[in-house]
């Protein structure tokens, strides 16, 4: 798991609960073993208990009753490694479960996110590995037996599973994450059409790809007619609606090769890819004509008009250029009085 990169802070310790009653308790299995196998006294026995049972409660509490949950969570965090860390000489070294031990609880700490986490665990548990093998008199059996290895299966399995789940969804998660980062950068939020910096960068790229004697693209810039009475007469949300309007009306008249953008306050922009004039002029009819048919229910006396200047790229040799001529018919569009289309 990664619980800072999946969630806040504040809920370090709910995450992590679940994690440490299921880890610990399952770890208790090749413990319980080992101790059997060696005939321990009753203090490892009890200590055992609350290693497995007690302390993922204990630890609980400790980080819901804090002030600061999250520091709690990491002490909690700290003593989950120096138990682990004492297991290791009660165990007398036996291999594989001291390994096991050491290395899963090395793993949780990477696994939180939380940046040197399994270096700051490291002093604690060597640490309590020493005191424990001071208690132990330094008893050394290694080998580790049949039932032991068997044991510890079940602890290895389903904690190398969780965590890889649980990294397989902070993947996906993160690159949902991305994909939607993404699209959000490269949409206008009001209209849901193209950004300006989307839409440029696909308007030079049909430039360059342009071939020659093919059907020309065409450009439709649009700009709304006298947009500023529209926000002075009924407020700033009265013109924003009429932009939606807009720029859900060019968005549904438009094929599907076709890209719609918005580069500036109340003017949108059409790309058409191999479009002959004469059909660009007729497209930007329709949509000067659809435009003039947008009624909204909150705004009952706006009705928007649009003026669009139509280019073919043939004549031009960069984005500036062709953007221009399009500006130029805009104009002559505007000066003709407005609600018209000028190629
Ligand atoms: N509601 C709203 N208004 C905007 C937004 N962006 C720009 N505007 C306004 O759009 C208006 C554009 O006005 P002008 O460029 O003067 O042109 P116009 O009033 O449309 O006049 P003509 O283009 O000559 O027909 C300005 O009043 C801007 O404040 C926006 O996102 N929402």
């Amino acid at each position: 798991m990664n619980p800072e990169a999946t969630g806040s802070r504040t809920s370090l310790h709910r995450r992590i609960r679940p994690f440490r009653t299921g880890g610990m308790a399952l770890g208790g299995v090749p413990m319980a073993t080992v101790l059997y196998l060696q005939g321990a006294p009753p203090g490892s026995w009890l200590f055992l208990a609350f290693t497995a049972l007690l302390w993922p409660q204990l630890a609980w509490l400790l980080a819901r009753r804090s002030a600061d949950p999250y520091r709690a969570e990491i002490r909690n965090l700290l003593v989950d490694s120096a138990l682990a860390g004492a297991w290791v000489p009660l165990m007398h070294f036996s291999l594989l479960p001291g390994a096991l031990l050491l290395t899963l609880t090395t793993v949780d700490k990477i696994s939180t996110g939380i940046r040197g986490l399994w270096l700051r665990s490291l002093p604690g548990m060597l640490l309590a590995m020493a005191a424990a093998t001071l208690v132990t008199g330094g008893a050394f059996d290694p080998e580790t037996p049949m039932p032991v290895i068997l044991a510890c299966l079940p602890v290895l399995l389903i904690h190398t599973t969780s965590v890889a789940l649980g990294s397989y969804r902070l993947i996906r998660k993160v690159g949902l994450q991305n994909r939607e980062l993404d699209r959000l950068h490269r949409t206008d939020s009001l209209t849901g059409l193209s950004g300006r910096a989307d839409w440029e960068r696909h308007a030079a790229e049909l430039l360059r790809e342009q071939a020659p004697g093919g059907a020309a693209a065409c450009l439709l810039l649009i700009d709304i007619d006298e947009f500023k009475r529209v926000n002075d007469r009924h407020g700033h949300a009265a013109g924003d609606e009429v932009l939606r309007a807009i720029g859900a009306t060019v968005g549904a008249l438009l094929r599907s090769g076709d890209r719609a953008g918005r580069i500036g306050g109340d003017e949108l922009v059409v790309l058409l890819p191999s479009t002959p004039e004469p059909l660009a002029i007729a497209v930007a009819e329709r949509l000067r004509s659809a435009v003039e048919a947008i009624r909204l229910d909150d705004y009952p006396d706006v009705r928007p008009t649009v003026s669009i200047g139509v280019a073919g790229c043939g004549a031009s040799s960069t984005l500036r250029d062709w953007f221009n001529a399009a500006d130029r018919a805009l104009y002559r569009a505007k000066d003709g009085g407005r609600n018209r289309v000028v190629a």
